[in-house]
């Protein structure tokens, strides 16, 4: 049913450095420098190398960049008078506050105050109601990612079975969204579905989205599926695995994702395509 040749490995890193030259190309002819704002709150281990690696990725291809480096015991209300800042200074065009925040601040309240023009991450209600709706906004990045690598791999989506494995507001929902606007029959399957393997079996498209490290083993592909693995988990010893037991599922995928080196990227690069369109939109150069 899908197209990809058997056993396929989903080059994600090289997706992501072919897009980012695309957007490079395209800052170039332009008269500023589109503006990325990173917030981040205290030093939570799970940001610290998204924010290293999205640093240099969006200095090189031209952006405007900087992360704004908060105490852990800073107040939700400080946090937000900065985000008003952000959102009123006209060479800022994209901010994202690094996920998850220290227990005194509540995130739906810091998501809530971004401006949705400047929403990089798609996760202000707003963004997530255009997209449900299908009106043009910015895309969570993972998502987006997702789809890019999709096309990438030559998956035929149109009329295909995909199953999204995880119902978070940053991935599994906006994911199965795109999917379906793809044209795809989507499941949404998660903790509470009766039998996962045999939901995720049916998938000719996988979207594995649920943080936990190699949960989805090779009997659970079937044959000549297209497996994206959205999970970074790291082990005890320090390794970097996936949701998906990656050697057992690539002898049964047509084409898979690896941990590194997959969606990770992607959703660096996606970042960087969202920020140069909201700065497009904004200054009033829609495209
Ligand atoms: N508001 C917000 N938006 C986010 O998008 C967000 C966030 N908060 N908080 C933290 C998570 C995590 N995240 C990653 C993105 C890329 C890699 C990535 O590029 N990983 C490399 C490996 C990096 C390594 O070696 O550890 C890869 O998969 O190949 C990792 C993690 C974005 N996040
Ligand atoms: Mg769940």
């Amino acid at each position: 049913m899908t197209s990809p040749p058997p056993g396929q490995i989903i080059d994600g890193k090289a997706v992501a450095e072919r897009l980012r030259g695309r957007l490079a190309a395209r800052i170039a002819t332009l008269p500023f420098r589109p503006g990325l704002r990173v917030v981040r709150v205290g030093d939570d281990p799970a940001s610290g190398v998204y924010v290293r690696n999205k640093d240099r990725a969006a200095a090189a291809a031209g952006f405007d960049s900087a992360t704004i480096q908060l105490p852990a015991e800073t107040r939700e209300a400080d946090l937000l008078t900065l985000i008003e800042a952000l959102n009123l200074d006209p060479a800022v065009d994209g901010i994202l506050v690094q996920l998850p925040l220290p227990p005194q601040i509540r995130p739906d309240m810091v998501i809530a105050a971004i401006d949705p023009a400047k929403d990089v991450d798609g996760f202000h209600a707003v963004n997530a109601g255009r997209l449900a709706t299908r009106q043009p906004g910015l895309v969570p990045c993972t998502p987006k990612g997702v789809m890019h690598l999709l096309r990438e791999a030559g998956a035929k989506l149109a009329g295909a079975r995909a199953v999204v494995l995880g119902r978070s507001m940053i991935v599994g929902r906006p994911m199965a969204q795109l999917l379906l606007d793809a044209d795809c029959t989507v499941t949404i399957a998660h903790s509470r579905t009766r039998d996962l393997a045999a939901e995720c079996r049916r998938a000719e498209i996988l979207v594995a989205a649920v943080g936990r490290p190699e949960m989805v083993r090779g009997d659970w592909i079937g044959d000549g599926a297209v497996v994206i693995d959205v999970g970074i988990n790291r082990t005890p010893q320090g390794r970097l695995v996936g949701d998906v037991a990656f050697a057992e599922a690539a002898v049964r995928a047509a084409a898979i994702t690896p941990v590194p080196g997959g969606v990770g990227p992607m959703t660096i690069a996606c970042l960087l395509e969202n920020t140069l369109e909201a700065a497009l939109r904004r200054r009033g150069a829609v495209t």
